[in-house]
This record gives C-alpha cells, structure tokens and sequence, in this order.
C-alpha cells in the first residue's frame, strides 16, 4: 500500500470517560490522506480529547483508533504524525535558531528546513523564544510539526488567540504542506470563518458526540437561511429546522434538507460556514440548558 492508500485516521466507537464525564463517545471517523478537517464543537466538547486519543497521549475507554494504518501507540504520536497542543509548547529560553535545530535533531530522517522556513522565514532567528509575540510564536510551534515532514497533522486550536494575517498565514501553510505532501491535517479551531475556505471536511461535536461530520461545501448546499413573516413556513416537511429565531415580525430560520422554492415574502439564501456553526452551536447551548 502506498502512503496516497493509507487511511490517515479511522476509528470505531472511541470513547473516553473521566468519571460520569463522557469526554468523547461513539465516535466513527475516517479522514482520507489530502484533506484537511475542521474540528469544532463548543469549549468542552471533546476535540482536545479526540485529538490527545488520535496523538497516543490519552488512552481510550472504549473503541479503537488508527493513525496512518496502524493503532495508535501508546505513550505518544505515531513518528509520523506531527501534533501540536493548544498550549504550543516552546523552549522559552532558546532562540529560534536553536529551536529549529532542536526540531531537526528530534526528527531524524524527517526534517525539512524548507518546510518550516515558510513560516519563521521572517522571524529574527537571534531571538530568544520568550522574547517573541505571541503570534511569532505560534509561527515557530507550527513550523516545528511542518519541518517534521508530518504525514497526519493533528494540531489543536493553532490559530487560537492570533491575528487575522497570522491566522491566514499559519492555515496557508498547513493547506499548502497537505496539497504538497498529500498529508492530512485535523484542525481543532473555533476560527470558523478562517476555516471555510481552507477545509474540505467539518466535523461538529457536541458533547462528546459527533452531530457533523460533512464534506465543507456538501454542509453549506444541504442547509438554506430562509428570511420571512414570523409566523409562516416557507419549508416543507422533508426539511429540518436547526434554529428558528423570532425578531419582532420577522424571523430567521435555518433549515437542512436541501433547496427551497420560491415563496412570496420570503428571501433564502446559502448561508455561510459561520452561520451553520453558529446556529448548531446555540441550540446545542439551549439543549444543554434544558436539562
Ligand atoms: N483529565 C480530565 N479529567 C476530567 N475531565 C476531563 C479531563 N479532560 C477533559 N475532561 C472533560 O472532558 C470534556 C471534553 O474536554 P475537551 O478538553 O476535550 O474539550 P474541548 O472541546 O477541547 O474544549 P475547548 O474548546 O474548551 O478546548 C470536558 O467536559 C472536560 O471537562
């Protein structure tokens, strides 16, 4: 089997229980060699756990997971998969220099300089690792798992907390390491309009469950944003409301199961990666509140 052949995650019913918590359950994923894979879901629902499982930092209570054709090792990531926390660990005290150098020692017969340079190309190299921007940073965390030549990037919250120019240029190099190198990459990221353009895959968990697991544009045809007089349909019942919001006369309805015929009063529209995300993102709260 070649590398293009190898499925670069797939697992089968894992779960991971702390407790009475139920961190991740039931959870049947396969990510296919040369995509990129959104994880998203709101702060508890699972991602840090389902990457740590996928990373061999955390053992599963139930189910089984692959990376890359193999189970996952235990005691940490696969030689080649390149992981990054969300706190993105540095060595404060070294300077990019030496951080990098660090990197290729650490990953003998993988590292490449030309991959990491797209991101700390620009940094001073001089500089000590406390002594950079927080964006400079995640700069350096990034292209550390690049230079490792990764063949499944499991990177969690990596644009967390950074600037939309630095954002951008972190995704543009993950996306272009995957078209390069036709590797994988998991991104766990709350930057949901960053990610539209960037992935090919969105996976929604909520509490543990995956709700979403959808090809990105597959996602946006199937739902519609339907605008009209509250207290009127314009759907029919083959569709799903997700979330339905009443503003005074009007409300705002988003609805899944594919197109909508005209209806007088009504403008509908494809709504975009955000608003699916948000509107699952609400009624997963109101859910919650529920109980
Ligand atoms: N070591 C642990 N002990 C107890 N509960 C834990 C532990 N690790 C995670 N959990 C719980 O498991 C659930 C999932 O946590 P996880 O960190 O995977 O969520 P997340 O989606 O990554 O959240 P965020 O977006 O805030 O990073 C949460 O309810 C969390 O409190």
């Amino acid at each position: 089997m070649t590398t293009a052949e190898i499925v670069a995650v797939r697992t089968s019913g894992l779960g991971r229980r702390h407790g009475r918590t139920r961190a991740l359950r039931d959870c049947a994923l396969t990510v296919e060699p040369g995509s990129v894979v959104a994880l998203t879901g709101a702060p508890g629902a699972g991602k840090s756990t389902l990457l740590g499982l996928l990373a061999g930092l955390d053992v599963p209570s139930e189910g089984t997971a692959e990376v890359l054709g193999a189970p996952v090792p235990a005691g940490g990531p696969h030689p080649a998969v390149g992981y990054l926390d969300q706190a993105r660990p540095l060595p404060a005290s070294f300077t990019v220099h030496e951080t990098l150098r660090l990197g290729r020692a650490l990953n003998p017969g993988r590292w490449d300089d030309d991959r990491a340079a797209d991101l700390v190309g620009a940094l001073p190299h001089g500089s000590r690792v406390q002594a950079l921007s927080s964006g400079q940073r995640a700069m350096l965390a990034v292209a550390l798992v690049l230079g490792s030549t990764p063949d499944l990037l499991l990177l969690d919250e990596p644009l967390a907390g950074l600037d939309p120019l630095t954002r951008r240029r972190v995704l543009a190099a993950v996306t272009a390491h995957v078209a390069n190198t036709g590797a994988a990459a998991v991104l766990a990221s709350h930057e949901i309009e960053d990610l539209q353009n960037s992935c090919d895959r969105v996976l929604f968990l909520d509490r543990g469950r995956v709700l979403i697991d959808s090809d990105t544009d597959d996602l946006l045809t199937e739902h519609r944003l339907l605008d009209g007089p509250a207290g009127s349909t314009a759907w029919s019942d083959g569709h799903t409301v997700v979330e339905q919001r009443v503003h005074g006369r009007n409300q705002t309805v988003l609805v899944r199961g594919g197109p909508i015929g005209a209806t007088p009063g009504w403008r509908t529209s494809t709504p975009g990666l955000l608003e699916v995300i948000t509107a699952y993102l609400r009624t997963a709260d109101d859910r919650a509140e529920d109980r």
